[in-house]
């Protein structure tokens, strides 16, 4: 499982929980300028485009992006869609885009939301693998920039594009039946509720926190759709870097994944692997992992983004604890 988030302060903020049994070897990638995008379907290169930072695998030479944002603060997450991604083969009238390929594709060209959905509306996302070692990924993404959010899913019937007002994305249902089920939990509140259930009962305000009563609390995604739903949209802090980047850390922090609650068949543990928060205005990469809880930062911009080779940070899993005396 997995959770992406926005958070709007002063600077625009985007990251996720990347929720799983084994990492593939994370780096924090740089993709500067002039590194060179050729598609394995497309005539056309991208050999000059906007620079990138974001988690990837690093297969040969290749940035395998899981979340990204561009040096026009566009930001692009892909979280599980199992069962329900499905991609298309290759077809001569539009921009085929292979599934791997989808994060350069938009970020190495595209300013906005509002310029990704017009390449995304000429785009046919392809079922070619990258490698026989690195087959397709079932995926559906959160894109979005400081104005708004967007969710794309390519399903059996083709792409679909849904705003996401909200700005969180899980994983299953389909993005729409997540939402539906928000409708559920429009009583929910910060505040002490009031006595709605009957006026001959003498109900106590016994305990703060009363007013959410009722947020599911488990690990599924659409529980962990409602819960980062709920925690993002009442969200505030203060409009410093530290104070913003600590508060989106809670909202994640909120849906994460502890080791032993979440049991797979293959007596694994799904946990939180790592959790990330990009400033998309500055180009900054916060990260923390399970086990490595102090934030880590790359910036974007101390590397010279004119270059054509990968700029790469594998993650620092190591504790390191602040003692005091
Ligand atoms: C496992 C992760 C999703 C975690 C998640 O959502 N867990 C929910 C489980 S559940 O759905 O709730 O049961 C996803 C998210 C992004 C993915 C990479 C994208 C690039 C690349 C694409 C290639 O084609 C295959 C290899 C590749 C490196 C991918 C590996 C893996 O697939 C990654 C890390």
């Amino acid at each position: 499982m997995c959770t992406a988030a926005t958070y709007l302060t002063g600077d625009f903020y985007f990251g996720r929980n990347l929720d799983y049994e084994f990492s593939y070897g994370d780096e924090v990638t740089i993709t500067p300028r002039n590194y060179p995008f050729h598609f394995r379907s497309l005539e056309k290169e991208l050999t000059a485009h906007y620079a990138m930072i974001g988690m990837a695998y690093i297969a040969g030479d290749y940035p395998l992006y899981y979340d990204a944002v561009n040096e026009k603060g566009l930001c692009i997450a892909g979280l599980n869609f199992v069962g329900n991604a499905a991609y298309q083969e290759p077809v001569p009238e539009k921009d085929n885009v292979a599934q791997f390929e989808l994060i350069p594709w938009l970020l190495g060209q595209c300013a906005s939301v509002k310029e990704a959905r017009e390449l995304i509306a000429r785009m046919n996302l392809t079922n070619i693998p990258f490698s026989e070692k690195l087959p397709l990924a079932q995926l559906h993404w959160l894109i979005s920039d400081r104005t708004e959010s967007i969710t794309l899913e390519a399903m059996k019937d083709g792409l679909h594009v849904y705003d996401n007002p909200v700005g969180v994305l899980t994983n299953n249902p389909p993005f729409p039946y997540q939402m539906f089920q928000l409708n559920n939990y429009m009583q929910l509140s910060p505040a002490t509720p009031e006595n709605h259930f009957s006026k001959e009962l003498p109900f106590k305000t016994y305990s703060r926190g009363m007013g959410a009563i009722g947020l599911p609390g488990d690990l599924s995604s659409q529980s962990r759709f409602i819960r980062a739903a709920f925690t993002k949209m009442n969200a505030c802090s203060g409009d410093s870097e530290e104070e913003s980047v600590s508060q989106f850390f809670h909202i994640l922090t909120s849906v994460e994944q502890q080791r032993g609650c979440c049991l797979l068949e293959n007596g694994k543990y799904e946990i939180t692997l790592y959790s990330s928060c990009c400033n998309a205005d500055k180009g900054i990469y916060y990260y923390t992992t399970y086990d490595n809880r102090q934030i880590s930062a790359v910036y974007m911009n101390h590397e010279d983004l004119e270059s054509s080779t990968l700029v790469r940070y594998p993650i620092i899993q190591k504790a390191s604890i602040h003692t005091v005396n």
